[in-house]
């Protein structure tokens, strides 16, 4: 075919990869909206790419990248070999691409930070050759803005001695150790936005409430927010900052108890969303009226719901954000915490700050192989260490981490395995099947046996007073979050469906009573938010017979306070519309959570949502026990190789970063 007349070729592409099933509908929808407008078809279907690529998590995507070996590019299935094809035979090369690009009304041609208020759908980065769609070109516009002001404010720094003295108060130096969580206290005091980043048990939230400490002692006032991505994520904070101030004599410590005068709440709620509506109370022109704002598992934030949050912090108000970066990227567009930390752990800040550093925390840093210049990675301290993991747990997640394949098989010696049968015995789905078959009878009675103190506790009731009641469900819901079955994937032999089915079966027949889907003690999670009962995706409640009229309700956790000592509030299952069964979840669902013993279950074939990312989030929801489910150790370690790449136009690492 002429070239020229190629890039007119193929109308009916966008329909077909739908039709396929790559594209989503809402990728076509946009493919055709653009067509119609009179978009050349290659462009078009380009667009639909793009927004193909946000649903997969990318922020945008690289033209040479995508022509270069597109089934790689967009994650496609290699069977369906025709793809290939019918995109070569769509797409003209390179050149004619971005001539045709710069010709076209939909898309925005832009070298830098300029026009922000554009209309176009498209928007077309000529240097790194990304192409996006405005909206996600325009959160990172804005987000590199707000960081880029902030960056330049460090140099504006106060006196770093007065400092010193209060942290040596504060945080104990470690032996022949750097202490990283001095550090990291004396960043996040100097500047207006920082990071603390580590893996389960680093000290973040030790290490926060000191910051806060450290704050209150040269302000005599501060009004401080806790946020965390999700209701469940919020929860923990709050009970980690509990933990963390609790039975403290320290004065500075009994100031930051005296300062917290709110719950920890999502960010939703922080910035106020609105029924309907994308967009947040808070913003630029109603910024948030606090002094600190502290978000917890900032690795769940999306590209999206960051540039909200930084909308809504004026320039006078202190952002500190804490997670682990190693952790998996959220389910949305971006992968926030992972980008800002990339150069994170070779800790190669620029000299003055390196010296103000060393001048306030008292410990001293590594001389960094070249100079370097300020930026980013002067807000981002990385702590390590664990100071609750311990032993094979510990050793696994470095290993995983490290995708370190050897070493996590030499940890798994000291994991406990579970068997795993057949794939035929684990795909049976009915009780006869299970009864008739001793060795799938013994795995999944293996895996119920961990709720037994569960279930036993709900059988168990409770007569008397409200209080009491109260009292019993709240151990109730506790006990639930002792034992967690996590599944990779959603759906199949080994997904989360079928082994809450399976679950269901046995667990159901020990506490038979109720009907139809609800039952005592079936435990349900929410899965989307519902703000007229105040309850998050994500949400678990237990459902339990209500002693006083035997009718059954919902108990959900709520905040501990005086006229709610338990801290549990009921609610009719009609009420509820979407929650389904939660003996087992999925890793993602199952982020900002812990478990006192955890198992998690991997499929018997690869699929490409596994990843180190995901086992290392898995394996690290255990505090105390875990156990694995490996039915072919060849996903296993195919798994521990595969990292999650998201591709974004932010913060790319330069060079001496990497050194
Ligand atoms: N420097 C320290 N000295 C003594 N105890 C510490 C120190 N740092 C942390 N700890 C203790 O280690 C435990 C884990 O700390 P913390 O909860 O702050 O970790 P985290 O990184 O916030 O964990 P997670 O990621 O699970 O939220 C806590 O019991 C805490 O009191």
């Amino acid at each position: 075919m002429p070239e020229a007349s190629r890039l007119f070729a193929a109308k009916n592409t966008i329909e077909l990869w739908q039709q396929q099933g790559l594209l989503r509908a809402i990728d076509a929808q946009l493919g055709s909206l653009l067509q119609g407008a009179g978009t050349l078809e290659p462009i078009a279907a380009l667009g639909a790419l793009v927004s193909y690529q946000v649903g997969r998590g990318h922020t945008c995507l690289s033209l040479p990248q995508l022509l270069r070996d597109p089934v790689k590019t967009l994650g496609i299935d290699d069977s369906s070999s025709e793809f290939e094809t019918q995109f070569r035979d769509l797409m003209p090369d390179l050149a004619q691409l971005v001539a045709a690009l710069n010709r076209c009304d939909s898309v925005l041609c832009v070298a830098g930070a300029d026009a922000v208020d554009a209309l176009q759908p498209l928007v077309w980065d000529p240097q790194r050759q990304l192409l996006y769609l405005r909206r996600y070109w325009q959160y990172e516009q804005r987000i590199a803005t707000w960081l880029g002001d902030r960056t330049a404010q460090l140099q504006q720094a106060g006196p770093a001695e007065p400092l010193r003295a209060v942290i040596a108060q504060l945080i104990a130096p470690k032996n022949d150790a750097i202490s990283w969580q001095r550090l990291a206290c004396a960043n996040a005091a100097k500047q207006h936005f920082s990071v603390i980043t580590g893996g389960p048990g680093t000290g973040k939230t030790y290490t926060v409430v000191r910051v806060l400490a450290t704050l209150l002692s040269f302000h005599e006032h501060l009004r401080i927010a806790l946020a965390a991505p999700t209701g469940k994520a919020a929860a923990r904070m709050e009970e980690s900052v509990n933990a963390a101030l609790a039975d403290t004599d320290n004065p500075a410590l009994l100031r930051v108890k005296s300062a917290l005068s709110r719950k920890a709440s999502t960010l939703h709620r922080l910035l106020g969303s609105q029924r309907n509506s994308r967009y947040f109370r808070h913003n630029s022109a109603m910024p948030l009226p606090f002094d600190v704002v502290v978000v917890d598992e900032a690795s769940m934030i999306d590209t999206e719901m960051f540039d909200a949050l930084l909308d809504a912090i004026g320039s006078h108000t202190r952002l500190i954000l804490l997670g682990d970066k190693d952790q998996l990227a959220p389910v949305e567009a971006g992968s926030i915490l992972a980008s800002l930390c990339q150069g994170a752990k070779y800790r190669h800040y620029s000299a003055a700050h390196r010296q103000w550093l060393m001048a306030a925390s008292g410990e001293t840093l590594p001389e960094p192989a070249a100079s370097v210049a300020p930026g980013l990675h002067d807000h981002i301290v990385m702590l390590e260490g664990s100071e609750r993991f311990q032993g094979a747990i510990a050793d696994l997640a470095l290993a995983v981490n490290a995708c370190d394949v050897d070493a996590a098989n030499q940890a798994l010696t000291k994991i406990r395995l579970l068997p795993a049968p057949s794939l035929a015995v684990v795909a049976g789905q009915s009780m006869p099947a299970l009864a008739a078959d001793p060795k799938a009878s013994a795995f999944w009675r293996e895996l119920a046996s961990g709720f037994a103190s569960f279930i036993a506790l709900c059988n168990q009731g409770e007569v008397g007073e409200e209080e009491a009641i109260n009292a019993w469900a709240a151990r109730v819901l506790s006990t639930y979050a002792d034992y967690q079955l996590l599944t990779a994937l959603r759906s199949g032999p080994w997904g989360q469906q079928q082994l809450n089915r399976m679950m269901e079966q046995l667990l159901r027949s020990g506490s038979a009573s109720g009907s139809g889907a609800w039952y005592h003690g079936r435990p349900v999670m929410v899965t989307s938010n519902d703000y007229s009962l105040n309850l998050n995706n994500g949400d678990i409640g237990i459902v339990l017979k209500h002693p006083s009229d035997q009718r059954l309700r919902v108990v959900f956790p709520a905040p501990v306070t005086e006229a709610n000592p338990a801290g549990v509030r009921w609610i009719l299952p009609s009420r509820l519309d979407a929650v389904e069964t939660v003996y087992a979840m999925t890793v993602h669902k199952s982020q900002g959570s812990e478990f006192r013993h955890a198992v998690m279950i991997l499929p018997d074939r690869d699929s490409p949502v596994l990843s180190k990312e995901l086992i290392y989030t898995g394996i690290t929801r255990a505090k105390q026990q875990l156990s694995l489910v490996i039915p072919n150790t060849a996903v296993w370690q195919t798994a521990l190789t595969r990292r999650v790449e998201r591709l974004g136009g932010l913060f790319v690492a330069s060079e001496e970063q990497e050194l």
